[in-house]
């Protein structure tokens, strides 16, 4: 056994959602988001579920801050709706959506918690979707109204703002894949959001900075770890395609003020052409204050001809894997973390998701989820290697606090370290938030 020590100004914490908690979809003065209408049209989301009540944290907000101070954390992550604060994506403001996230930030300041808030994790204005959604180059600007609004509406409380969470998944998978909301698939729409994404992202710091706002702020892109089947060029190539498709396309951007060539060529050969406005680079190029990175799991891959959209099969390990499918990966953590140190330097890196699906449920009040115990140990041990390798990183963040909405599986896929009985909307902690606690209070774990 090896004692997994983390440095002494290490922050811990966890992450949550808006759409994926919160429920109260038509009290409080919200507005119809893009997840609304996308999880009302059948066959979209498993069970026809949706978040109309979810995990009610709209009331119950108080209860779950008292459930992460009793885990010790010192940052939780959240996002805001954005329709609870401008209910059709601009113009009137509602009050009763600003006071909510008063009285949430304010509960968290009492008991000693940082908030980092997420302006955006997917629930667009259904409105803004209206009228082309992130293809609309006029959604930026409403995104930014609505950012500098929440800037100076909290201004002194929350210190810790993120842009964006995951948009390969606000682009790609929502609008090539198609399995999120809105569900378009055409690889030219998604690849010019994408684009219109990392402007916002330019834009919002450009305001942040303008403001003045005393606090930090980044963005959250998710990543993913292809390890090549053997180091044949072309394997080492559709790996790295796959790899640049998460990393590269969106940090590249941020970070040097350019896309990878290697992804540009690749998507010119697919046809698709990019409509980069003079000083949208610029725009994008704005430094950030620290990154977020999210990171789940990995492959094996080689290069198979006409595969899919880069050219790449995943070849069967038969590696464990978590109860929603995804391989248990470690090492690509490591893998992505080293990489992008070495690609943009010393940026300071908070986790802003790490954790695993495990269904299990309570028997005599008590739910024994091994499996994301064991997840836990096998990627904070990649963490602590990283970290080690001289990473910069300044906080893991999990996902998730509790169980909840997991977009388009519903409820039938729980990554919470809290059980939540969506019928009774009764919380349980479960075997990993015992554990997960005593890591946090120690600040390191017996691996
Ligand atoms: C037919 C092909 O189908 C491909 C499905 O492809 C994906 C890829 C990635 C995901 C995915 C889900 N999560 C967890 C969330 N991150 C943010 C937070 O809200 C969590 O709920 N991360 N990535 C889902 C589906």
């Amino acid at each position: 056994m090896a004692i997994i020590q983390f440095p002494k100004d290490m922050k811990w914490g966890t992450a949550t959602a808006s759409y994926q908690i919160e429920g109260a979809a038509n009290e409080g003065g919200r507005g119809v988001s893009i997840w609304d209408t996308f999880s009302k049209t059948p066959g979209n989301v498993v069970n026809g579920d949706n978040g109309d009540v979810a995990c009610d944290s709209y009331h119950r907000y108080e209860e779950d801050v008292e459930l992460m101070k009793d885990l010790g954390i010192d940052v939780y992550r959240f996002s805001v709706s954005w329709t609870r604060i401008f209910p059709n994506g601009t113009g009137e403001v509602n009050q009763e959506g600003l006071d909510y996230y008063h009285r949430l930030v304010d509960k968290l300041l009492e008991n000693g918690i940082e908030p980092m808030c997420t302006l955006y994790h997917w629930d667009l204005p259904q409105a803004l979707q209206d009228k082309g959604g992130w293809h609309n180059r006029e959604t930026i600007d409403a995104f930014v109204d609505y950012a500098e609004l929440m800037f100076k509406e909290f201004s002194g409380k929350i210190k810790k703002w993120l842009t964006l969470n995951e948009p390969w998944c606000i682009s790609f998978l929502s609008n090539y894949i198609g399995v999120h909301a809105p569900g378009n698939q055409d690889l030219q729409l998604a690849t010019q959001i994408s684009h219109h994404l990392l402007v916002t992202h330019g834009k919002t710091v450009q305001k942040f900075r303008e403001l003045a706002v005393d606090g930090e702020i980044g963005f959250a892109p998710n990543t993913t770890w292809l390890e090549p089947y053997s180091n044949r060029q072309e394997d080492i190539d559709a790996c790295n395609r796959e790899i640049g498709w998460y990393i590269e396309w969106f940090m590249d951007p941020v970070f040097k003020g350019t896309y990878p060539d290697f992804m540009v060529d690749w998507f010119k050969k697919k046809g698709v052409e990019l409509d980069i406005q003079d000083g949208d680079m610029e725009t994008i190029n704005q430094p950030v204050d620290f990154l977020g990175i999210n990171y789940y799991t990995g492959h094996i891959g080689r290069y198979k001809e006409n595969e899919g959209l880069l050219d790449w099969e995943m070849v069967e390990m038969n590696y464990d894997r978590t109860d929603i499918g995804w391989p248990i990966f470690p090492e690509g953590f490591y893998q992505v973390l080293t990489r992008i140190k070495d690609s943009y330097g010393d940026i300071p890196i908070y986790i802003t998701e790490n954790g695993s699906c495990y269904n299990d449920e309570p028997e005599n009040g008590r739910v024994k989820d091994s499996g994301r115990i064991n997840y836990l140990e096998q990627h904070l041990t990649a963490l602590s290697r990283a970290i080690e390798s001289g990473v910069n990183i300044k906080g893991y963040i999990t996902w998730s606090l509790m169980d909840n909405f997991e977009w388009a599986e519903g409820y039938t896929m729980r990554f919470g370290i809290v059980h939540v009985n969506y019928r009774t909307l009764e919380r349980t902690k479960k075997d990993s938030f015992y554990w997960y606690k005593q890591t946090i209070e120690n600040n390191w774990f017996e691996n």
